[in-house]
């Protein structure tokens, strides 16, 4: 079963003669329990494909879905609920919520879902528990390490259980050891629970634990 199927998607950026091309006619598959790598230089397009997958934009043209989803032509509503059930996201900045503790921030996805409170904590402490910081909940993001608060967007990104998780250079603002220890991570939580991911990423540790490598250049998959 695939999880994601991309085809044909391009997007442009701007107009007339200062068009740029983001994305063009990208098409690939990623069956589930696949760990898949996107890689290219700087402005080659990763960022713009992991948008249009996770639905935060839309593509010009081509269709995109996700666990059996149509992202591209969904509604609002309906993007809303397949961000927040559907895929998980990590980024390069964490995005965490800085006066919330770690278990707090892990939480919010649950919330937004409306899921039982007693059942919520009890997910959150399992998770926190996962990504080695069952002893860190209390703190907040300001109090913990980069690798640390990495791993606690980690956990909120699978808060909901999704089938996919989508992650824009994840390691980017990390050091090496610390990026490979997230990597090994990731890797963990595919294997483990039949995650499905995708990974944009230049780090040569997180190619390394791919199964598969897609490389764009200049908007093109290769
Ligand atoms: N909002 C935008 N408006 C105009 N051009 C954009 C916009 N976002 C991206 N671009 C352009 O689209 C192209 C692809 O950018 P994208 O961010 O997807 O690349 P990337 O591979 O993720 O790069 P990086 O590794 O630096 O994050 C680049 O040429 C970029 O300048």
């Amino acid at each position: 079963m695939n999880v994601v199927e991309v085809s044909g998607v391009g997007r442009d950026y701007g107009s007339g003669d200062r068009v740029v091309h983001a994305l063009t006619d990208v098409s690939f598959e990623v069956a589930k329990g696949e760990l898949v790598a996107v890689r290219g230089r700087s402005g080659a397009g990763k960022t713009t494909l992991l948008n249009l997958i996770g639905g935060l934009d839309k593509p010009d043209t081509g269709t995109i879905t996700v666990a059996g989803r149509k992202v591209t032509g969904a509604g609002e509503a309906e993007l809303l609920e397949l961000r927040r059930d559907v895929i998980g996201f990590v980024f390069q900045s964490f995005g965490l919520i800085p006066i919330l503790s770690a278990a707090e921030n892990v939480s919010v996805p649950m919330r937004l879902a409306r899921r039982d409170p007693a059942e919520r904590d009890q997910r959150v402490a399992v998770l926190l528990e996962l990504v080695g910081l069952g002893g860190q909940a209390a703190q907040r993001p300001g109090e913990l390490s980069g690798g640390q608060q990495q791993r606690v967007a980690v956990a909120r990104a699978l808060a909901n259980d999704p089938d996919l998780l989508i992650a824009d250079e994840p390691t980017g603002q990390l050091d090496s050891d610390t990026g490979r220890a997230i990597m090994d991570l990731l890797r963990a939580v595919v294997d483990a629970r039949g995650m499905t991911a995708l990974v944009a990423t230049h780090d040569a540790a997180l190619i390394d634990r791919a199964d598969r490598v897609l490389t764009l250049r200049d908007g093109r998959l290769v």
